[in-house]
């Protein structure tokens, strides 16, 4: 079947689990006396949970993880580890084969439940031509706010408000599978943040864009963070993993490391020419790191101590 962002999704079939919603379990957790009242709200819980594409092993394995609300979190791992997979069930694109997906409380099993949660998590794929349904860019990034029953104006101003911070204004009228893959990245982006979800997750969004168009993007993100945003971030950009609250590597499957980037230094999980473009940036942005170091495991060592020396 094909879901409502046009991809062919087998997983998505939901006609025999319609009648079951389970709205209420956000509300069951929140009368948990035993939880204080200071405790973070969890956004994502993934509970036991394992994913086999029909006919395949399992991609993901037993995964147990929360992600908190206003945490801007970055998946890593190789090629094929599972990173999009698991990004896909975090709007309730694809359903868990065994274990369970809660969004904001809301098992992502149950169709009513998934409306909800498209209205609160937008994501952006990592092919971007995958997520277009308008005929015009301006039709497409309009489509998301005119699905939230937004009136006439408010949908005219968040279609020009996010043309312009992508820079996409002068392509407005063009059909969208004709754009570049830089455009393309700039206008699927531009879709999700025209319907101002709570939670955005992005599939390295920024893999086809130019040095500027990059800038752009991080700029953005980093105002989405500055407004309370819970992110998750899939990237294969070391210097990313220095915006990051939480950095979590995806390892065939299963997670490798959970924790925050000097802890992730200190794990050696890296991968090691990522250590070297951390090293090149961090020295290209002012720290004094010396010209001589190349090796990944010394660049490893001097970036934990100029960061913890801060
Ligand atoms: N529709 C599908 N049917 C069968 N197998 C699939 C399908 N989509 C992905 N896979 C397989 O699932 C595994 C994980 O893929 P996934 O795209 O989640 O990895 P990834 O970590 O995001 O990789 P990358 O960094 O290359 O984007 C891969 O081995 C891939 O071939």
């Amino acid at each position: 079947m094909e879901n409502e962002t046009g991809i062919s999704d087998p997983v998505t079939d939901f006609s025999e689990t319609d009648s079951e919603s389970n709205l209420t379990l956000n509300a069951e957790s929140k009368s948990d006396s035993s939880r204080s009242s200071n405790e973070r709200e969890v956004v994502f819980e993934a509970i036991n949970l394992s994913f086999a594409y029909p006919g395949s092993s399992p991609i993901l394995k037993n995964i147990n993880l929360k992600i908190y609300k206003g945490d801007f979190t970055i998946i890593v791992g190789l090629n094929g580890s599972g990173k999009s997979t698991f990004a896909y069930h975090l709007n309730g694109l694809y359903r868990p084969t065994s274990g369970r997906m809660t969004v904001f409380g809301l098992d992502t099993k149950f169709r009513k439940n998934v409306s909800a949660i498209h209205r609160k998590v937008g994501i952006v794929f990592q092919n971007p031509y995958t997520q277009f349904v308008g005929n015009t860019v301006e039709e497409d990034i309009a489509f998301g706010p005119e699905n939230l029953g937004l009136d006439r104006e408010e949908i005219k101003k968040r279609v020009s408000t996010v043309l312009e911070a992508v820079h996409l204004k002068d392509l407005a009228y063009q059909d969208p599978s004709t754009l570049s893959g830089g455009e393309a990245q700039a206008a699927a982006i531009a879709g999700v943040l025209a319907m101002d979800p709570e939670c955005i997750v992005l599939d390295e969004v920024t893999s086809m864009l130019d040095i500027a168009a990059e800038d752009r993007i991080l700029n953005l993100i980093d105002g989405l963070r500055e407004r309370g945003k819970t992110l998750v971030y899939i990237s294969h950009n070391p210097k990313d993993l220095l915006k990051a609250d939480r950095i979590i590597v995806f390892d065939k499957g299963e997670i490798s490391f959970d924790g925050d980037l000097l802890d992730y230094i200190a794990s050696g999980k890296y991968r090691l020419p990522d250590m070297v473009e951390l090293l090149k940036h961090l020295r290209e942005n002012g720290m004094n790191i010396s010209e001589t170091i190349s090796d990944p495991k010394e660049a490893a060592d001097e970036i934990l101590k100029q960061i913890r020396s801060k």
